[in-house]
């Protein structure tokens, strides 16, 4: 059964639709990228599976619930995590605060960062008392995969992990996320741009143009014609 799945649905910002008829599962287990030029919807399209955009038309369908008008913290409480753009690491509060506003959004009653979080990441634990603007990009975006991981998310949305990191904390995360895929079962969906990174991290791809779904598929099909087609700049 799908995990999510979206049918017909059209949303943007006030009256101007940037999505439209967007039709789409996302299976239990999952590990997906979603692909496309600049400005073609792709966080517009994130924004509105956690409820930061409403629907204008169509649905939305999470874990069997229809999560089309929920707002965006029951969203946080069901298991979908958002990771979003520039990470929103708050700046002047401690790496071990920022992850607990991770366990405040899942309304989980502990107050301890589970052990889990520091095997995942075990520089945090080297850094739990310094604030989270003085972490570099890479860590702040670690920082920000392990805030959403507190929330014991079934789906985890990521919005271009990898923006500005260097080429070794890139391949750092692409090895955390394929293990919170793999040994925790969430499911992944991320947004980006980075054509190699995408084919080497995710097993299924979809492409998005002018705000629609242009091709899916299993990453493996995904052929150079397509990327030249929907991808190169
Ligand atoms: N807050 C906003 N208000 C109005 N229009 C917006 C807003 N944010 C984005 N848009 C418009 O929506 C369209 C899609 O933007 P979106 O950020 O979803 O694309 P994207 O594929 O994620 O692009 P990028 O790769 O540059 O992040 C663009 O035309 C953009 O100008």
């Amino acid at each position: 059964m799908s995990l999510l799945e979206l049918s017909n649905v059209t949303a943007g910002y006030g009256q101007t639709p940037v999505l439209f008829d967007i039709s789409m599962k996302v299976e239990k287990g999952d590990l997906a990228c979603l692909l496309g030029r600049n400005g073609v919807g792709k966080t517009t399209l994130l924004r509105s599976i956690i409820g930061l955009n409403a629907l204008s038309k169509g649905s939305m369908v999470f874990d069997a619930d229809d999560i089309s008008k929920t707002p965006t913290y029951k969203r946080a409480k069901y298991g979908i995590a958002y990771i979003p753009q520039g990470r929103e690491i708050i700046p002047y509060l401690s790496v071990l605060d920022n992850l607990k506003l991770g366990l405040a959004a899942s309304g989980r009653k502990s107050k301890k960062v589970p052990d889990e979080i520091f095997e995942f990441f075990p520089m945090l634990k080297e850094h739990l008392s310094r604030q989270g603007g003085l972490l570099s990009g890479g860590q702040q975006q670690q920082l920000a995969i392990a805030r959403g991981l507190m929330c014991n998310p079934k789906l985890m949305l990521l919005d271009e992990p990898t923006e500005g990191i260097q080429p070794s904390i890139v391949q750092e995360i692409e090895e955390t996320l394929k293990r919170i895929n793999k040994e925790k079962g969430i499911t992944v969906l991320v947004v980006e741009q980075k054509i190699d990174f995408a084919r080497q991290l995710a097993e299924k791809f979809f492409i998005m143009d002018k705000g629609a779904i242009v091709a899916r598929g299993e990453t493996k099909a995904l052929t150079d014609s397509m990327v030249n087609q929907y991808l190169a700049v």
